[in-house]
C-alpha cells in the first residue's frame, strides 16, 4: 500500500511551501472580470476538483481492491470517499452566498466554458458505471484528455467489478454480465438483483459483500445530494437561464437525477 522509497529527492531543508507546492496553487486565482466575488467562485470550484482528484485516487484503488477480494482495504477507502463527497455536498452552502446579481456581474468573462467540461467528474461518473457516448465527444480536441477517458470509458466500473465478485462468492451471476462490453450503462440483471436479495437476508454468512453494497449505496446516496445541491443552488442563482455549456441549465441537471447507478441495491430494499 505504502508509495514510500519511490522518491528518493527528498530535502532535508524543504519548506512547507515547497513541499505543498503553494507556489503554484496560490497562484492559480485569476479573477478575469476583476468582480469581488469571482473569488468565490474560482476558489469553490478548484477546491471541488481537489476532493474530486481524492476520490479518483480512492475509488480506483478500491476498484483494485475489490478485483482482488480485498475487500477490507476497499471499505477503508470508500469510507473515505464518502467523507470527501460530504464536503463537497457542504461546499453548496459556501456558493450559495453568492447572489444572482453578483454572479451576473462576471458571467459574461466565462464565456462558453462550463462545469460540463470537468473532466474529473466524468472520471468520477465513468467510474460509477455511467456511460454516454456524447461526453467523450466534449474532449475531441485534447488527444491526452480523450484518450485517459476512453480508457476509464471501457474500464469496468465500481459495480461491475462488485458483481464479479459476488461471482465469485459462488453466486449464480449472468456469465454475459462478467464480461461484457463495459462501455456500456449497466442496465440491470434479475440474477444479480437475486444475488444482494441473498446477501441482504442472510448477513451473517455474506458480512463483506453486505458492507460492500452498503458502502456503495452511500456513495451513491452521496452523489446523488451533490447532483441535487448543484441543481438547486444554479436555479437560485440562474433561475432557467441555459447554461454557458449550451444546455437548457437547470432542466437538464434535473434530467441527469434521474439515473440509478447501482439499481438492484435500491430495488433489495423493497423486497426486503
Ligand atoms: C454559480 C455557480 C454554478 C452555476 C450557475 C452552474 C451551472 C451549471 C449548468 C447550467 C450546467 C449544465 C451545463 C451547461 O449548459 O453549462 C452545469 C454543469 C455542471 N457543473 Fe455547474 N454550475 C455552478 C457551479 C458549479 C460548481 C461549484 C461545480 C463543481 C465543480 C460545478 C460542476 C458542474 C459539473 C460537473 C457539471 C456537469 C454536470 C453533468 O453533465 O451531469 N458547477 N453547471
Ligand atoms: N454553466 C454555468 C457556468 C459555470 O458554472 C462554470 C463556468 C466555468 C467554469 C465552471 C463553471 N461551473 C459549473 O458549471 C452557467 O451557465 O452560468
Amino acid at each position: 500500500m505504502s508509495e514510500k522509497g519511490i522518491h528518493t529527492d527528498f530535502k532535508d531543508n524543504m519548506t512547507y511551501g515547497e513541499y505543498l507546492q503553494l507556489d503554484k496553487v496560490l497562484s492559480s486565482q485569476e479573477r478575469l472580470s476583476g468582480h469581488h466575488d469571482e473569488m468565490l467562485f474560482i476558489v469553490i470550484h478548484q477546491v471541488s476538483e481537489l476532493w474530486m482528484k481524492l476520490i479518483l485516487h480512492e475509488l480506483n484503488t478500491a476498484i483494485d481492491a475489490i478485483e482482488k477480494d480485498e475487500l477490507p482495504e476497499a471499505f477503508k477507502m470508500l469510507a473515505r470517499v464518502s467523507r470527501v463527497q460530504t464536503q463537497i455536498i457542504q461546499a453548496w452552502d459556501v456558493l450559495a452566498t453568492l447572489t444572482p446579481a453578483e454572479y451576473m456581474e462576471f458571467r459574461d468573462s466565462l464565456g462558453r466554458s462550463s462545469g460540463f467540461q470537468s473532466y474529473q467528474n466524468r472520471l468520477i461518473e465513468f467510474a460509477l458505471g455511467y456511460k454516454q457516448p456524447h461526453i467523450l465527444k466534449i474532449y475531441e480536441k485534447d488527444p491526452e484528455l480523450a484518450s485517459s477517458l476512453t480508457a476509464a470509458y471501457n474500464a469496468p466500473g465500481i459495480y461491475d467489478v462488485a458483481i464479479r465478485a459476488l461471482s465469485r462468492a459462488g453466486f449464480a451471476i449472468n456469465p454475459d454480465l462478467l464480461t461484457r462490453d463495459f462501455s456500456v450503462t449497466y442496465q440491470g440483471d434479475p440474477t444479480v438483483a437475486d444475488a444482494w436479495l441473498e446477501v441482504y437476508r442472510n448477513t451473517d454468512k455474506y458480512w463483506d459483500l453486505y458492507q460492500l453494497a452498503e458502502k456503495l449505496v452511500d456513495i451513491e446516496d452521496s452523489h446523488q445530494q451533490w447532483r441535487f445541491r448543484h441543481m438547486k443552488t444554479v436555479e437560485r442563482i440562474i433561475g432557467f437561464k441555459t447554461g454557458t455549456g449550451g444546455s437548457s441549465g437547470v432542466n437538464y441537471l434535473k434530467s441527469v437525477l434521474d439515473h440509478q447507478f447501482f439499481p438492484e441495491l435500491w430495488d433489495v430494499r423493497t423486497k426486503l
